[in-house]
């Protein structure tokens, strides 16, 4: 396993700047996520770490060593994509075996054996080892796509959305279970997701990204808990925070320069007459079963909070809600406090 390091790397498609200015490690055995709407740079950004781009400013280096003009073969990096690119024709043992047969690895037979069927088995995909790769199911193909990669032992894994063609079930299950492997193999992961889930289930820290720019790297509990401005507060959290004018829900001591408030869903209480607060309206209940979200109109705005499943609340109820933990903004969308 090894670091990789990006320092100061610009990169544009004729007038689009597709990444800018960014730096960042991801250090030996950990597990680095990019998030980011599209457009925002992600794959661009990993497309420079395999050698598959060049900057036109800036370095990439892998383990100390300055790699940013070096051939992507040389890079010891596996790259794994949204699209499982299996060979159809072959087996899912040859197509695992396909990368370790190079010409230029020279491994041995028992050797490929040892290594496919270890992997098989973190993957748990032992029993399937003789079938063509066309007769699996999508997940399948994918922890296929995934082992070939693993398979290899680079020193650095790139994952592209390798989960975003799955269903919801299973992005579930194999989310966990490529953690799970991360963890036992302490490798070196830098992938990139517009899907918050796996960027707070999965990471160690979490990058975010906007057209370009890396604007906040933190673990999954400070990017929550503590977002540099109302864009990344924005990213992440569902149903998204609510952010509302100054002035619009009763706040203890803003700060002098706030112009907006962020309130968490989670962090906002109810109550239901003659409790402190603003007055608002619920509009609807959602019923998500393991919880509720509850649609609210106060004044001209409107407002989520979440709710336990038990809630005896009804549309067209008079409500009164406070805030709790409320993040402030400047004018600009920086954060306060
Ligand atoms: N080969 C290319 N030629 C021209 N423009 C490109 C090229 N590759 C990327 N871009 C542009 O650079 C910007 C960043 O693209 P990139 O694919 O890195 O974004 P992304 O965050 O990975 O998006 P997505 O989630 O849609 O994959 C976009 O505006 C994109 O259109």
């Amino acid at each position: 396993m090894a670091n990789v390091s990006l320092r100061n790397i610009d990169k544009s498609f004729g007038e689009t700047k597709a990444v800018r200015n960014v730096t960042f490690e991801v250090a030996k055995g950990e597990f680095l996520v990019l998030l980011g709407p599209t457009g925002a740079g992600k794959t661009t950004t990993l497309r420079l770490v395999a050698g598959l781009e060049k900057p036109d400013a800036g370095s990439v280096l892998i383990d100390g060593a300055d790699v940013t003009s070096a051939a992507p073969a040389s890079r010891d990096v596996a790259f794994v994509f949204q699209q499982y690119s299996l060979y159809p024709h072959l087996s899912v043992y040859d197509n695992l075996a396909f990368p370790l047969r190079s010409p230029a690895r020279r491994m041995p037979e028992d050797e490929i054996r040892s290594r496919i069927e270890a992997v098989a088995g973190m993957l748990r995909i032992g029993g399937k080892l003789q079938n063509r790769s066309t007769k699996l199911s999508g997940g399948e193909m994918q922890r296929v796509a995934i082992g070939r990669a693993l398979v290899r032992r680079p020193a650095i894994y790139l994952m592209d959305e390798p989960l975003s063609s799955l269903d919801a079930k299973l992005r579930a299950d194999l989310r966990l279970e490529l953690k799970r492997i991360q963890r036992d193999l302490g490798a070196t992961i830098l992938y990139v997701t517009h899907d918050q889930i796996e960027a707070m289930t999965m990471a160690d820290r979490i990058g975010i990204l906007s057209e370009g720019r890396l604007v906040q790297v933190g673990s999954p509990r400070e990017i929550y808990a503590d977002p540099d401005n109302v864009y990344v507060a924005a990213r992440l959290g569902q149903p998204s925070i609510n952010v509302l004018p100054l002035g619009a829900l009763p706040v203890r001591s803003a700060p002098r320069t706030a112009y907006s408030v962020g309130v968490r869903t989670e962090h906002l209480d109810i109550s239901r007459d003659g409790g402190p607060g603003a007055n608002a309206r619920l509009d609807w209940v959602e019923h998500l079963g393991d919880q509720n979200h509850l649609h609210i109109r106060l004044g001209d705005h409107r407002l989520t909070i979440l709710a336990q499943p038990g809630t005896d609340l009804s549309a067209g109820e008079a409500l009164r809600i406070e805030a709790a933990n409320p993040l402030f903004f400047d004018e600009d969308g920086r954060r306060i406090r």
